[in-house]
């Protein structure tokens, strides 16, 4: 029971809650039957049928409409006379500013993606709300409170790595499932169906005979006139045969490993798949439907079935001709998403052919499916328990009860009789960009990095900026906004296309940049270094940038893109899980002897999740409420 003066906090209080999601509908919930009375909620998706089970306020009538909006009208239904606003829209648009985000008390996250999480951080901060934030991995779970000045702010510690491969592990000599997954869907599907001009590892070259007067022909190009079957099975014994056979000719390489088998098409497959099963060709979908699948076609019911290889190569085969033969228009435009049912059915298959070439054991759809789309499943309880404790803590804050603020992780299994371990937040961290104004420092080549490349890998992607402004010195040397004439389009435009050195305020070795967002009222200082060499394979980007937050790859990027610092990216860390550094305890004299440690969690597939081992805080500290 909320004591007089918690209700009294709680009745007055103005919150808004943004993501109205699986921690989202258990936050509107209990901040209702908490006895709250002025929430907003902003959310930017529409419901699923996959949403049903756990987002409690939904169902099934309610597929495809707002979910802020029908988790208002059914949180309205037991209670009728609070004030809810719904907001069917992204938290970044414009119109939710700093002057919007000043009108709350507090402000609540039940997002899932690190890229709003730190645009609501930067505008909480510019409008000095507090911000309670929170995550969920399955049974791990966390809530943390970020106050302006007085606890770190969420980015104030970096983020992990998402997991990455070597590339030569991927292409060349995989031991995992997973490498055969990211191979199929980073390389196989981004060369067939992605971005022609995306660089990809993959070995295009064709060698065999019928291509031999012309040794450099792209096998992976497909000729207006040639057959669908014809190209996929030349795809095929490419990729699975003489790829395999090529690479088996380095005796160097397989010294120590087990040595692949090359698989081609004609010892798996009848003749002609055509006469065999022609059904693709004469199936009933329409041009462009995403819910095309062979599965039905070729008579594979269940997801969770293991298809042999025989089976994995019909799949492949038959859904390379399907992408051609009814999604023509997308291909050149797709990257992998795992909810693109033929995308998943064709990566599974590759997955699994490659996978019985290097004798690793094979996987089902569905398995593969949770692998490709880092998959952790959601449980109902954890997002229960961690609304609650948001609530809890958002009573704290409106209360000032600074002393009683807790961080709060949800752990798997229990660690000293505790599966809630809570820990005193530690004070903002003097080298954060963000709260602290540090500079960053970016080593670059300046004579053969342009400002493009500055504007796309590192402050859009990096810095997670929406509307960039780059100022050096007192020359604006980029903007985007609205309001600017032709004349400063044309000329940032012509900037974006010079190297940094030829800019008309040159950026060299030891410049200093100021780079901004007005929206997120967010700016700091970059410290140039240029640098000739970069590592290819460490450095793909040809620039590193320190002090900055890492920022996960969202699903279905391609392993090449400017996002990753790392060539192969495979994870999506949704809980805002952080690694290991030094903290600060807001009540600590001594920073030295806290140093968090962190826990490798293995999960089934060998990805590494990084959670904060809180008990690694000395017990003294540790205040059970
Ligand atoms: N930029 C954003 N603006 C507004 N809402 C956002 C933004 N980013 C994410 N969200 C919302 O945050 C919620 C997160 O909820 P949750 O983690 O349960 O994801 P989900 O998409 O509902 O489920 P799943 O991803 O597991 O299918 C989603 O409803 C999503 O729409
Ligand atoms: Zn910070």
């Amino acid at each position: 029971m909320a004591t007089q003066q918690q209700q009294s906090a709680i009745k007055g209080a103005k919150v808004l809650m943004v993501g109205a999601g699986g921690i989202g509908c258990e936050l509107l919930k209990t901040l209702a039957l908490s006895g709250f009375e002025d929430i907003h909620i902003i959310d930017m998706d529409t419901i699923e049928v996959s949403n049903l089970n756990r987002q409690f306020l939904f169902r099934r009538s309610h597929v495809g409409q707002s979910k802020a909006k029908v988790a208002r009208d059914a949180v309205l239904r037991f209670r009728p006379h609070i004030n809810i606003r719904s907001y069917h829209a992204n938290v970044k648009n414009p119109e939710f500013d700093v002057d919007f985000f000043k009108q709350f008390d507090v402000v609540l996250n039940g997002l899932d993606n690190l890229d709003a999480r730190r645009h609501v951080n930067r505008l909480c901060l510019a409008a000095d709300v507090p911000l309670v934030e929170s995550g969920t991995t399955g049974f791990l779970g966390q809530v943390t409170v970020h106050i302006k000045g007085k606890t770190e702010c969420y980015e104030c510690q970096t983020k992990p790595a998402p997991k990455t491969y070597p590339v030569c592990t991927i292409t060349s000599t995989p031991t995992k499932f997973v490498h055969c997954i990211v191979w199929a869907k980073e390389l196989l599907f981004a060369k067939l169906f992605g971005d022609k001009n995306q660089d990809n590892d993959l070995n295009v070259r064709s060698n065999n005979s019928a291509s031999s007067s012309k040794e450099t022909e792209d096998v992976f190009e497909r000729s207006e006139d040639e057959d669908i079957e014809q190209y996929g099975r030349k795809i095929y014994d490419h990729v699975f045969g003489s790829n395999i056979e090529a690479a088996l000719s380095n005796e160097e390489t397989w010294k120590n490993r087990r040595r692949p088998r090359p698989i081609y098409s004609k010892d798996v497959l009848p003749e002609s798949l055509t006469q065999q099963n022609g059904s693709t060709q004469n199936c009933s979908v329409t041009d462009g439907d995403s819910m095309v699948s062979v599965m039905p076609l070729l008579g594979l019911k269940n997801p969770q079935e293991l298809w042999g290889l025989t089976q994995n190569s019909l799949v492949f085969i038959e859904a390379l001709k399907l992408f051609f033969a009814k999604r023509k228009k997308e291909i050149g435009h797709l990257t992998f998403d795992k909810d693109d049912q033929l995308a998943v059915e064709f990566v599974t298959a590759a997955a699994n052919i490659r996978a019985e070439s290097f004798g690793i054991p094979l996987h089902s759809l569905f398995e593969a499916k949770g692998i490709a789309g880092n998959i952790v499943h959601a449980v109902a309880t954890t997002n229960a328990i961690i609304a609650g404790l948001i609530v809890i803590e958002a009573i704290k804050v409106l209360k000032k009860d600074v002393d009683k603020f807790r961080m709060t992780y949800c752990l798997e299994h229990p660690s000293k009789k505790l599966l809630l371990m809570p820990i005193e937040p530690y004070e903002p961290n003097p080298a954060c960009y963000v709260c602290s104004k540090t500079p960053l420092v970016l080593e670059i080549n300046t004579r053969k990095s342009k400002l493009r490349d500055l504007v796309d890998k590192i402050v859009k992607a990096k810095l997670g900026m929406n509307l960039p402004l780059i100022m050096h010195g007192n020359s604006l040397l980029y903007e985007v906004g609205d309001d600017l004439d032709d004349i400063m389009v044309a000329n940032y435009n012509a900037n974006l296309e010079k190297y940094l050195s030829e800019l008309p305020s040159p950026i060299l070795n030891g410049s200093i940049l100021t780079v901004e967002d007005l929206q997120q009222e967010l700016s700091c200082k970059i410290n140039v270094k240029h640098r000739e060499e970069f590592d290819e394979e460490k450095e793909p980007e040809g620039m590193v940038l320190s002090g900055w937050t890492q920022s996960p790859a969202t699903n279905g990027e391609s392993a090449s893109t400017s996002n990753n610092e790392n060539p192969i990216d495979v994870t999506d860390s949704s809980s805002g899980s952080e690694t290991a550094s030094k903290k600060r305890k807001l009540s600590e004299t001594e920073p030295s002897n806290h140093n968090k440690e962190t826990e490798n969690v293995e999960s089934e597939d060998d990805d590494i999740m990084e959670v904060e081992n809180p008990m690694i805080v000395s017990k003294k500290k540790i205040r059970v409420e």
